[in-house]
């Protein structure tokens, strides 16, 4: 056995998944999964910290080290819950919590929070983390990342597969069945965040389950036109985005330019759409011959969603990674447990085409268990 965890704290905040995989002989086998609630004060702590222009670098580091011990609980809870002994895995790999992503900056930078040393000493265990940045010194986007894991998984010999991940911001990975041809993948833009952001502004709970107020709502087709337009969704490849543009602001500025009221309801629909046909658009220009579109992440769950994509994308079969053997919930934590195996096993973990990096790189930092007292 090679037993690897993979810790991943989205764009959602919708909590801590951590999973637990085997990575022997190739193959990738989940052994055990779960997701865990950020305390109420880190959550608010980080929301706060990711939609505000300033904060104190004090609060920043408190932030960081609170992250740490709360990732280590999630880990040393699940390692309880399944009985496996610290000892028995080979690393962590943590994908940190995205404070900000600024990949066209003058000095580009992607900063992950949740820190890694907290891990390692509260967890025993040798801790990969800080995966972005490398590949941007190469003058890549330092994301996507999962591509390369979902080539080593989904890719198949028998169909042109899109694998379709809906978090927060969504992104694709184009799989051709030709080998010879290149993996491709990059943001398409919001995912689930602005329709979370605007059903907050309605309602109290995180998000609008299975799409149930959006189900009934009427797409306006002006303010879908307007959100279309942004920049973003013409922008050329590669590119990737974050809640530092896509947030309720960016949103509340179109509807200020929008002279008539609009339900929030079908805000909702109008938003879901958007989602929907940023990802089908994507497809339909990027990728060739697409037999089979697979959706992970927590966007799958939202039927009405689900049938937007299927709707814009007829004659493809759309479904979720399960039918490929991994619960969309688990993908994108098992994606950091197999990057923190590359590192360790001093293998590449970028993808050149996709990142736009110069070359292939190693990634991440190590953060090693300590020597035995
Ligand atoms: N049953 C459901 N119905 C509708 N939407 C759901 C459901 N379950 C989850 N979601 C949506 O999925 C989101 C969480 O998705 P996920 O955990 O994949 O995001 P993330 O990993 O935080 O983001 P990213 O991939 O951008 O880093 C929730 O915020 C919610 O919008
Ligand atoms: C900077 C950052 O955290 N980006 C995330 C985010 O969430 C989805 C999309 O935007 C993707 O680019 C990335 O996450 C996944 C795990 C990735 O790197 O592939």
């Amino acid at each position: 056995m090679s037993l690897y965890i993979g810790v991943m704290s989205g764009t959602s905040l919708d909590g801590i998944d951590v999973s637990i995989t085997d990575f022997n002989d190739q193959q990738i086998r989940l052994i055990a999964a779960e997701t865990y609630p950020f305390s109420n004060q880190l959550r608010r702590d980080l929301h706060q910290l990711i939609s505000s222009a300033r904060t104190h670098l004090q609060q920043l580091g408190q932030i960081d080290i609170a992250l740490g011990h709360e990732y280590s609980q999630a880990i040393n809870q699940l390692l309880n819950e399944t009985q496996i002994a610290a000892n028995s895995i080979t690393a962590i790999g943590c994908h940190g919590q995205t404070i900000f992503h600024a990949p066209e900056a003058q000095y580009p930078f992607s900063m992950q929070i949740g820190n890694a040393n907290v891990i390692a000493e509260k967890t025993g265990i040798t801790t990969v983390a800080d995966f972005r940045q490398r590949d941007m010194v190469l003058g890549g986007q330092g994301a996507p990342l999962v591509p390369a894991f979902h080539q080593a998984l989904f890719h198949s010999d028998d169909e042109n597969r899109v694998i379709a991940n809906i978090g927060g911001i969504g992104n694709i990975t184009i799989l051709p069945k030709d080998k010879n041809k290149a993996v491709s993948g990059f943001d398409t833009g919001p995912g689930n965040v602005l329709l979370d952001e605007w059903y907050q502004q309605h309602h109290l709970a995180l998000y609008d389950a299975n799409g149930d107020w959006a189900r009934d709502g009427i797409i306006d087709e002006q303010l879908l036109e307007t959100l279309m337009a942004d920049g973003f969704f013409q922008q050329p490849i590669p590119k990737s985005t974050g809640r530092e543009y896509f947030n309720l602001k960016w949103l509340s500025n179109i509807l200020a330019n929008i002279d008539k009221p609009i339900p929030a309801k079908d805000i909702q629909k109008t938003l879901l759409e958007m989602t929907a046909r940023s990802i089908s658009d994507a497809i339909i220009n990027y990728a060739d011959n697409t037999d089979a579109v697979f959706v992970c992440g927590g966007g799958s769950h939202n039927q009405v969603l689900m049938d937007a994509l299927r709707k814009n994308l007829s004659g493809v079969r759309v479904d979720t990674t399960s039918s490929l053997g991994l619960a969309p919930d688990w993908v994108e934590a098992c994606a950091f447990a197999w990057l923190a195996m590359r590192t360790l096993s001093h293998a590449s973990g970028n993808l050149p085409a996709v990142t736009g990096a110069e070359k292939l790189s190693l990634l991440g930092a190590i953060y090693p268990s300590n020597i035995a007292s």
